[in-house]
């Protein structure tokens, strides 16, 4: 989805080197080491900086992306990779969309958040379809202030009761298009082929490594 016009010649290469991951969830850090770590970058944490978590005032998963990362590269003087992500539900608009961490609330209480979505699909009528996607962007800033943005996704459906033990947020919720398993049935490895992450991930490969 992104790259769109955008000339690859143009687009900053990453140096082997040091990387902050500009993000507090653990369960995306994991996913993003284990994505980053084959291409030889030395992988540290915001947590293990101690950054800050700032105030994700973005419209759009990208300005939210480009916010983060952009505070990280500022504050640690290294290039740092943000990821905004989410789950969006057609039915309902596209929600919860940006606000997806949002919807779990401060206690970050991811069952309460899948209980919301399908309580509100569920509301809508028992022929609603249970489309949804799920979006990541990544960006990646410099301490200059140069961001590069990427934008992947993965299509499927909701299913009720949760299934599976593996990932997070909602990923016991969701069957992507043409599969039987959910994202919390499948093991990490085959996730990170196939999700929204891995999609984002695979054009930001190609065009900074
Ligand atoms: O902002 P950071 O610190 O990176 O961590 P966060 O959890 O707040 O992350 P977001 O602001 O991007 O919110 C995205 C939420 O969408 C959900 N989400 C994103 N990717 C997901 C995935 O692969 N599987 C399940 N849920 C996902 C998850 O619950 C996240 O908390
Ligand atoms: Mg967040």
């Amino acid at each position: 989805m992104s790259g769109e016009g955008r000339d690859p010649q143009s687009i900053r290469k990453l140096a082997p080197g040091k990387l902050v991951i500009a993000s507090h969830n653990p369960g995306k850090v994991r996913e993003i080491r284990a994505l980053l770590e084959p291409h030889g970058m030395q992988v540290v944490s915001a947590a293990e900086l101690d950054l800050p978590e700032p105030e994700e005032t973005g419209t759009t998963f990208v300005a939210n992306a480009e916010l983060k990362a952009l505070q990280a590269a500022d504050l640690s003087g290294l290039p740092a990779l943000a990821d905004d992500s989410g789950l969006c539900v057609d039915a309902l608009g596209g929600d919860p969309g940006i606000f997806s961490a949002r919807w779990a609330g401060e206690a970050k209480d991811f069952d309460l958040a899948m209980r919301l979505v399908n309580e509100q699909l569920e509301a809508k009528g028992p022929d609603t379809p249970r489309d949804a996607h799920f979006v990541c962007a990544l960006a990646l800033a410099w301490p200059d202030g140069h961001v590069e943005w990427f934008e992947g996704r993965v299509e499927g459906t909701l299913v009720w009761p949760p299934r599976g033990a593996y990932g997070f947020g909602y990923d016991a919720m969701f069957v992507r298009d043409g599969d039987e398993q959910s994202f919390g049935e499948i093991d990490p490895d085959a996730k990170h082929a196939i999700s929204h992450r891995a999609d984002a991930f695979a054009q930001l490969v190609t065009a900074v490594f």
